[in-house]
């Protein structure tokens, strides 16, 4: 399968019970970019990220992830679903790491970074055992390998976390307020190992509340209110000169 690293949605809705989450949700994400959702509580920022990653199906609209049709396909009366092998074989090909480190905790690190090559693509236990020792050191934590996640600290536990993902060799990253569970003396070195992987040219996108980062790594940054996007565009110029009155509101309290 080629890299493609793109995402693409038109007009996404969802709906959970009578409540509409997502209302006409519109994306154009390049291969290589940075974008970070930003919004209040319950704006149906991680409902975006759970659709983009099959954790949730969208009730209409299109979803094209990696250039293919995600999980379904709309014709011009009706969806399709497409096989369900399909659409787990296109979740391989993204990471997601959520607020909450979500280890195996009964595995070591190195364990949980092996578990989704072997486990998943049935990848050879020898070169996959050296892949996460590479990884390991990538995140800044060679030596830790035989630790369980109980033994680590939160910011550990998070960069375990990442490296697993990214040793399914995804084209492109989700992440879901990667660091909002940490102590603060942790979420510098969480946000490190995402800045270090931007530059690498991974498509990344970031629900958080740290406009830090968003300023200085994010290319483009989407505003969410109510199940809309309010506004998007360049982060460095929205965060410091937001047109919407909304945007303009919430930075005021968070920045
Ligand atoms: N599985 C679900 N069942 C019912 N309602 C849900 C479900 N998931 C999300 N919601 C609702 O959808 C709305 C959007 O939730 P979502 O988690 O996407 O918001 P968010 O912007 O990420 O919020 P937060 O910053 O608090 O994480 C909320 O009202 C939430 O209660």
């Amino acid at each position: 399968m080629s890299a493609d690293g793109t995402i693409l949605a038109k007009k996404i809705r969802k709906s959970f019970g009578h409540k509409t989450v997502l209302k006409d949700i519109d994306l154009e994400i390049a291969s290589g970019e940075i974008c970070c959702i930003i919004g209040p509580s319950g704006s149906g920022k991680s409902t975006v990220l759970r659709c983009i990653n099959g954790l949730e199906t969208v009730d209409s609209g299109v979803l094209k992830v990696n250039g293919e049709d995600f999980g379904y396909y709309e014709t011009e009366n009706a969806y399709h679903a497409l096989p369900p092998k399909k659409l787990a074989e296109q979740r391989t090909r993204l990471g997601m790491v959520f607020q909450q480190f979500n280890l195996f905790p009964n595995m070591t690190a190195h364990e949980n970074i092996m578990s989704g090559p072997v486990l998943v693509k049935g990848a050879d236990k020898k070169e996959s055992a050296k892949r996460a020792h590479e990884l390991l050191a990538s995140v800044g934590l060679a030596g830790f390998g035989d630790y369980y996640p109980a033994q680590l600290s939160g910011g550990q536990q998070q960069r375990v976390a990442i490296a697993r993902s990214l040793a399914m060799d995804p084209e492109i990253m989700l992440f879901d307020e990667p660091t909002s569970a940490l102590d603060p003396e942790k979420v510098g070195e969480v946000l490190a190992v995402m800045k270090d992987l931007a530059k690498k040219g991974m498509t990344m996108v970031v629900v958080t509340h740290e406009m830090g980062f968003a300023r200085e790594v994010a290319d483009s940054l989407i505003f969410m209110d109510d199940g809309y996007i309010v506004e998007r565009g360049d982060a460095r110029e929205i965060l410091s000169n937001p047109k919407e009155p909304r945007t303009q509101a919430f930075l005021e309290q968070v920045l």
